[in-house]
C-alpha cells in the first residue's frame, strides 16, 4: 500500500464524529502483591472513537487492558459500560457483551487453518449443543452455515482470501497479526481492544494494518482500544491518547494536546520523576 492511500483513508476518516461515552473508568487502582500496577487511573472512551494508550516499558497498559476485558479485577475503582456498572466481571461476560481483544503475542491456533482460526471468534455466537454440532444436524448444519459465511466476510475483508486454507503456522508475522484480527472482528464485537497490533511488523505491514483498523473503525462502526508504541501510527489514527508511566496517568487529550504535554515529554526522554 502506497503512503497516499493511507492518507486518503485518514482524510476519510477525520470526516467522522465520535458518540458519547461508551466506557468509562474511574480512579482504577490495581497491585499485584507489592507492585502497583495502576494508580487512580481515570479515562473514558467514546462510541465509536479511536483511543489509543501509551507509555513506556512497564507502565500498565496491558494490565489497563486487563482490567476493561476482565482479566484482572482492580482493587478499587468503578468500570461503567454502556451506562451499567460492571461488578465481578470476568472475560467471559466481557466478551458475552461485546468486548473483543488481541493479544502482544500473537494467540491463534498454528495448526488450524486461517478460515478455521476466523471460525473460533464465532464461538460466542453459536447457540446449537454440542451433540447437535458433533451431528452436524438440522439447526446446527443451518447455523455452521451461516457462521461460515461470516468468517468468508471477514476474510474478504481483510484480504487473506488466498490463504484461507493454509495453516496459520506456515505465515509470515504480519498476516498472522492479521489473521487475529480477524478473529475477534468474528465475534461481531462493539469494543475492540488491541495490544501492539503493529508490534515486529515492517513498514509495509505497519501501513495495511493502520488501513485496516481505520477501515474496522468507519464501516463497522467499532469502538477501538489500542496500545501501540509507535508514535507516528498512534499520532496519526488516534482521536484520542491517553498516556500512563509507572502506573499513573500523566496525560489525556487529543494527539496534539499530548505531544506537547510536558509530563509526557519527560517521561519520554526518560527524565526522573
Ligand atoms: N500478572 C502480574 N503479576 C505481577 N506483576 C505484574 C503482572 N502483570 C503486570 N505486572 C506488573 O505491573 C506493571 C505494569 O505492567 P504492564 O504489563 O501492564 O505494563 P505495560 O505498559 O503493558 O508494559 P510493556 O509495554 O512492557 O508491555 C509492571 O511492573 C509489571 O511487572
Amino acid at each position: 500500500m502506497q503512503m497516499n492511500e493511507i492518507e486518503a483513508h485518514l482524510g476519510a476518516h477525520a470526516g467522522r464524529r465520535t458518540g458519547p461515552v461508551i466506557l468509562d473508568l474511574k480512579n482504577i487502582s490495581l497491585s499485584f502483591g507489592g507492585v502497583r500496577a495502576l494508580t487512580d487511573i481515570s479515562f473514558n472512551v467514546k462510541e465509536h472513537e479511536i483511543r489509543a494508550i501509551i507509555g513506556p516499558n512497564g507502565a500498565g497498559k496491558s494490565s489497563m487492558l486487563n482490567v476493561i476485558n476482565g482479566v484482572y479485577r482492580p482493587q478499587q475503582g468503578e468500570i461503567i459500560y454502556r451506562g451499567e456498572h460492571r461488578r465481578n466481571m470476568d472475560c467471559y461476560a466481557a466478551a458475552k457483551s461485546g468486548i473483543a481483544r488481541t493479544f502482544q503475542n500473537i494467540a491463534l491456533f498454528k495448526g488450524m487453518t486461517v478460515l478455521d482460526n476466523i471460525m473460533t471468534g464465532r464461538n460466542l455466537k453459536m447457540k446449537s449443543n454440542f451433540l447437535m454440532q458433533a451431528l452436524y444436524w438440522g439447526p446446527a448444519r443451518r447455523e455452521e452455515i451461516e457462521h461460515r459465511i461470516k468468517a468468508e466476510e471477514i476474510i474478504d475483508f481483510l484480504e487473506i482470501q488466498a490463504i484461507r486454507k493454509t495453516p496459520v503456522g506456515r505465515l509470515p508475522y504480519g498476516l498472522q497479526k492479521r489473521v487475529e484480527l480477524g478473529r475477534a472482528l468474528a465475534a461481531e464485537p462493539e469494543i475492540l481492544l488491541l495490544d501492539e497490533p503493529m508490534a515486529g511488523m515492517n513498514v509495509e505491514e505497519k501501513q495495511d494494518m493502520c488501513r485496516f483498523i481505520l477501515d474496522v473503525n468507519d464501516q463497522f462502526g467499532t469502538t477501538i482500544v489500542l496500545i501501540e508504541h509507535d508514535m507516528g501510527v498512534v499520532m496519526d489514527i488516534s482521536d484520542r491518547v491517553v498516556v500512563l508511566d509507572y502506573g499513573k496517568k500523566i496525560g489525556d487529550g487529543t494527539p496534539d494536546e499530548v505531544r506537547t504535554n510536558q509530563d509526557v515529554i519527560n517521561a519520554y526522554l526518560g527524565v526522573e520523576h
